[in-house]
């Protein structure tokens, strides 16, 4: 048995977002976000399913934290719901919502867990989907007015911010293809909304600066690693589009301060182009403190003409699969941090994300998901590769805590190291939970 020791001081911590595992979905003045009317609309999520109820975490701080102490992590990575704050996205202030936030971080720093709080994690007010949402600018000015109202009532409490979860999944996944609120289809919508959330990004973390926050700032995007199946030049390029509209189009105004060449020529050959104006790239380009990653797959790629909107297709290698149908493919998580690390330098590095789904269920009182054990084991022994090699990676989250609600898949998908039973809300470590608990521990993996 081989013991892998990562770095002194290595931040292990965990991850949830708020419209996945708070429900009180009408309390205490909480105004609509676009994943209510979403999941509220027949036939958008498996099952019917709504986060109304969720984890109910709204109501069990102590006990959700209870867990986490016991887990024995550092960081703990949560979201808030802008609409708890602004119930109508801008003018008046919910204190009730503001309260519950502050409940959380109090309970967190109390059994010394560092808060990571994600800004934006997709539940947008709807009272500002209906001016436009993202597709409208001026939603970027409200969004560093919201960020600015968090920073000014936790600066000193909570040090980690991040200020977008995935822009690809909040453009593309729900404004071009349509499966997750608010559902539009709509390609040039989808690169502008792409556009005004860099923005965002970029404005508040000028305004981070400008209010002199203790702590430090940065962004979540997915990254994915596809590689050719063969070294046809067809192949190549398919695979190249397939990792630049998820890694590059995000990662190369963030830290080049333009759009990846290959990919605007491709988007406007779908007929689709980003609407720039001049100061915009300089504002996107704003210098971040760390950059969070959310990995969970890739992938072997061939081209095919006219498949999906790459021309590229997955090659069934014959990988293992998670339940919810995604590649183990370990190996990719080296290399997207790796590719990482030479393409945009030794920017230091939280993973924000890394989990498996699998439907397990409670046996006796408990959950031998040993599959998930393997997934995380295989990723780790890969993280561990490449901090080796030099990455300055600072810290892993796995996702989740808690089986949770997981968007378009409702209830159906289960990714935590904590069982939930969505009827009694009993929450059942997993013996994955034990499993990360001893990694933690002694900040080493034994493989
Ligand atoms: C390709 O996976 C994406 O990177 C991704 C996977 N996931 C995510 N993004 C989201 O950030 C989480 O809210 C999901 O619950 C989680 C599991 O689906």
């Amino acid at each position: 048995m081989q013991k892998l020791i990562f770095p002194e001081h290595f931040q292990w911590g965990t991850a949830t977002a708020s419209y996945q595992i708070e429900g009180a979905w009408n309390a205490d003045g909480r105004g609509l976000s676009i994943w209510d009317v979403f999941s509220h609309t027949p036939g958008k999520v498996k099952n019917g399913d709504t986060g109304d109820v969720a984890c109910d975490s709204y109501h069990r701080i102590d006990e959700d934290v209870a867990l986490l102490q016991k887990l024995g992590v550092k960081v703990y990575r949560f979201s808030v719901a802008w609409p708890r704050i602004y119930p109508e996205g801008t003018g008046t202030l919910n204190k009730p919502g503001l309260d519950y936030y502050h409940r959380l971080v109090d309970a967190l720093l109390a059994a010394d867990i560092e808060p990571f709080c994600t800004l934006y994690h997709w539940d947008l007010p709807q009272a500002l989907q209906e001016k436009g949402g993202w597709d409208n600018r001026e939603t970027i000015d409200h969004f560093v007015h919201y960020a600015e109202t968090l920073f000014q009532q936790f600066n000193g409490k909570i040090k980690n911010w991040i200020t977008i979860n995935e822009p690809w999944c909040v453009s593309i996944l729900s404004n071009y293809l349509g499966a997750h609120a608010p559902g539009n289809q709509d390609l040039q919508m989808a690169l502008d909304i792409g556009h005004h959330l860099l923005l965002a990004h970029g404005k508040t973390v000028q305004r981070f600066r400008q209010l002199n926050m203790e702590g430090q700032i940065g962004i979540a995007p997915n990254v994915s690693w596809n590689e050719p199946y063969s070294n046809r030049e067809e192949d190549v390029a398919a695979a190249r589009r397939m990792r630049g509209a998820c890694n590059e189009w995000f990662l190369d105004p963030l830290f080049k301060g333009s759009y990846p060449d290959f990919m605007v020529a491709w988007y406007q050959k779908m007929g689709a182009s980003v609407n720039i104006q001049p100061e915009d790239m300089a504002i996107i380009q704003q210098p971040i403190d760390f950059l969070g990653i959310n990995y969970y797959t890739g992938s072997l790629v061939t081209y095919k003409q006219g498949e999906g909107d790459y021309d590229g297709e997955d090659v069934e290698e014959g990988r293992e699969r998670t339940d919810i149908g995604w590649n183990i493919y370990p190996e990719g998580f080296y290399n997207v941090l790796t590719w990482l690390t030479e393409q945009y330098g030794d920017v230091p590095i939280y993973i924000t994300e890394n989990g498996a789904c699998y439907n397990d269920e409670v046996q006796n009182g408990k959950v031998a998901d040993t599959r998930r054990i393997a997934y995380l084991q295989k990723h780790l022994l890969q993280l561990h590769r490449a901090i080796a090699s030099g990455v300055n990676m600072k810290g892993y989250m796995t996702w989740s805590l808690m089986d949770n609600f997981e968007w378009a898949e409702g209830y159906s998908k289960r990714f935590g190291i904590v069982h939930v039973n969505f009827e009694t809300l009993v929450r059942t470590p997993k013996q994955s939970f034990e499993w990360y608990q001893q990694v933690i521990a002694h900040n080493r993996l034994e493989v």
